[in-house]
């Protein structure tokens, strides 16, 4: 009998629904049992905005978890994740990315195109908050936080206050709400936040026997798509709550596999709406994230980050709540 492995993860429902997931499936391909360890973090503990909490709450408990060896590995939800690693660690597997749009969910069934003007719409990221603007519909938009249930309440439940909200796809399936969903938001509107969608199975660097288990886990062209986007972020030097969106499709093209890389800059008010494009092999996955960045920086990137939502060099800003 092989001890079990220790999968620290934070007690949300969406977090105990990616851990326990990626539990089964390791399992099923290695035969190692795993054992989930609950770790509370201060952002679980605190009410109080996520902005004045500081740098990573979310993350850096487990990551202290693990460096403390008192967890083995950790997933993550990728796009949460500080563009800069953590020393000593390493991310082992990215699993198959689950669909990364955004999705709509609004009362009576409607579409974005069927909210009538002034109608109110939440969400907590300045992505999401200055691509609704850019619509130019005449949304009321309305910064909200919570877990997903807590958002979903809000247009749902019986004080419901909100006419609509959005909400990533991925989190509202692997916690089993996509019934909820009205409209799944074409990228063409709303480009998604780097990462959306992926998981990041991380372990200690050192633990080598681990690294090459998890790998197992890892799908390429999940992975590659993600490097791709988050070059684009690091290159920006933006946080995972800037208004900044990416993604990267993959796609056969007419010299084999080819990664379609979209990225944005968007003003929160929406008056200022930067889209690139770029394409190249996902072997340069990096390189592509990186490129596309730089043309949106000579676009004038840097001022609309410089308004809002630029966390600088070195630091990192936090919006999630999930
Ligand atoms: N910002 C919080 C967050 N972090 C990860 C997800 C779930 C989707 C994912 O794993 O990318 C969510 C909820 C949301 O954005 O609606």
């Amino acid at each position: 009998m092989t001890a079990p492995l220790r999968l620290g993860t934070r007690g949300s429902a969406l977090a105990m629904a990616q851990s326990g997931h990626v539990a089964e499936a390791l399992t099923a391909a290695t035969g190692r049992p795993v054992e989930l360890v609950e770790v509370v973090t201060a952002g679980d503990r605190s009410t109080a905005p996520v902005h004045r909490l500081g740098v990573g709450v979310f993350v850096s408990a487990l990551r202290d978890a693990l460096t403390a060896r008192e967890i083995d590995f950790a997933v993550h939800s990728y796009k949460d994740l500080p563009t800069a690693g953590a020393p000593g660690l390493h991310i082992a597997a990215v699993p198959l990315r689950q669909d990364p749009r955004d999705a709509l969910i609004a009362r009576d069934g409607r579409t974005l195109a069927e909210l009538p003007p002034g109608a109110r719409v939440g969400t907590g990221a300045l992505r999401r908050i200055a691509q609704l603007h850019a619509l130019g519909l005449q949304l009321e938009v309305t910064p909200i936080r919570g877990n997903i249930d807590t958002r979903l309440g809000r247009v749902l439940g019986p004080d419901a206050d909100l006419d609509a909200v959005v909400l990533a796809r991925a989190g509202l399936a692997r916690i089993g709400r996509t019934d909820a969903i009205t409209e799944t938001l074409d990228p063409m509107l709303m480009l998604p936040a780097p990462a959306q969608g992926a998981l990041a199975v991380e372990c200690r660097i050192d633990d080598h026997d681990l690294v090459e288990l998890l790998g197992v886990l890892d799908h390429a062209p999940s992975r590659a798509a993600v490097v791709a986007e988050r070059a684009l972020l690091a290159t920006l030097e933006a946080g995972c709550s800037a208004p900044v969106a990416a993604y990267g499709e993959l796609a056969e093209g007419d010299a084999g596999e080819e990664i379609y890389l979209r990225g944005a800059v968007i003003s929160p008010d929406g008056t200022r709406d930067l889209r690139l494009s770029r394409t190249g092999t996902p072997a340069d996955a990096a390189e592509i994230g990186k490129a596309l960045a730089a043309e949106l920086l000579e676009l004038g990137a840097d001022s609309i980050l410089g308004q809002e939502g630029h966390a600088g060099p070195g630091t990192q800003q936090f919006g999630s709540t999930e």
